[in-house]
């Protein structure tokens, strides 16, 4: 049983204070993560660190950069959250380890993203826990761009046997427009009203970016809250069950 889990940038820091570092909500998703059974992927998103490098030098999904020293910069503060985030999961036992994007994967021009996965497969077979994280990307005609953590899961969960598909943000699920979760997700125009950006600063899309991107899976996705981490991670459905496309 393999699973894919991202956890959010917001949920793993203090996302409107730059490069600051939930520590506690850290600890907490790390203990949850080591008491799983199971081979497990990680993704974790750019919370304060890489929303801020990004947004600093004008790097978005689609504004990209042709200076090495910006996209490096975006990669540098992705790399010490990735440091804090695999401390947290080693002070657990956990036996993680970096996949860091820039240095393996590509966009094409229209954005299809390339995600090689030979070492994350034989990480899993020698029973670590790789650790990937949304990261600064060569794009065919735009230099580096942006690739969300979503996207990385989106092509793990493709190109890897993956039976589930959890994404832990600081909301615990996709809400409706009087707050409430939504149970089921099977269109996107069933929420296209509710869905929005993120509150804080994201340059890769909040809610309705990430229903889009689940929405296109074959297997369904859940998006819960830190809360009902153990609950996934234990084979429930907390949250919200965004449905694949079979
Ligand atoms: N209908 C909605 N339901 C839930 N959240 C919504 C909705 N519309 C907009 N949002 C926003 O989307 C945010 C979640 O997206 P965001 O990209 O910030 O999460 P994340 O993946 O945890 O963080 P990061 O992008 O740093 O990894 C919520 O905190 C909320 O501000
Ligand atoms: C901003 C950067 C570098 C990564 C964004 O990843 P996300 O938070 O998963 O959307």
């Amino acid at each position: 049983m393999t699973t894919v889990l991202k956890l959010g940038g917001s949920v793993v820091t203090e996302k409107d204070t730059p490069e600051t570092v939930d520590d506690d909500a850290l600890a907490r998703a790390a203990s949850a993560v080591a008491a799983h059974e199971g081979d497990l992927v990680l993704v974790h998103g750019g919370g304060s660190f890489g929303h801020h490098a990004a947004a600093e030098r004008g790097v978005s999904t689609a504004e990209g950069t042709r200076s090495a020293a910006d996209a490096v910069a975006i990669h540098d503060a992705m790399g010490r959250l990735n440091g804090a985030v695999l401390d947290a999961l080693h002070a657990e036992g956990v036996e993680a380890l970096p996949v860091r994007p820039l240095s393996v994967a590509s966009r094409d021009a229209a954005g299809a993203l390339s995600l090689p996965t030979g070492s994350v497969a034989t990480m899993l077979e020698e029973g670590f826990t790789p650790v990937l994280h949304g990261d600064g990307v060569a794009q065919a005609g735009s230099g580096v761009t942006i690739t969300s953590g979503d996207d990385l899961v989106v092509a793990l969960a493709r190109e890897l046997a993956v039976d589930r598909v959890g994404l832990c943000s600081t909301v615990p699920g996709v809400l409706d427009s009087s707050g409430e979760v939504i149970d089921r997700i099977e269109r996107f125009s069933d929420v296209a009203d509710a869905v929005g950006d993120s509150d804080a600063t994201d340059v890769t899309g909040g809610m309705a970016a990430k229903v889009e991107k689940l929405l296109a899976l074959s297997a369904p996705a859940h998006v819960f809250g830190p809360d009902g981490l153990s609950a996934f991670l234990a084979g429930e459905s907390p949250g919200t069950v965004v449905a694949g496309r079979e």
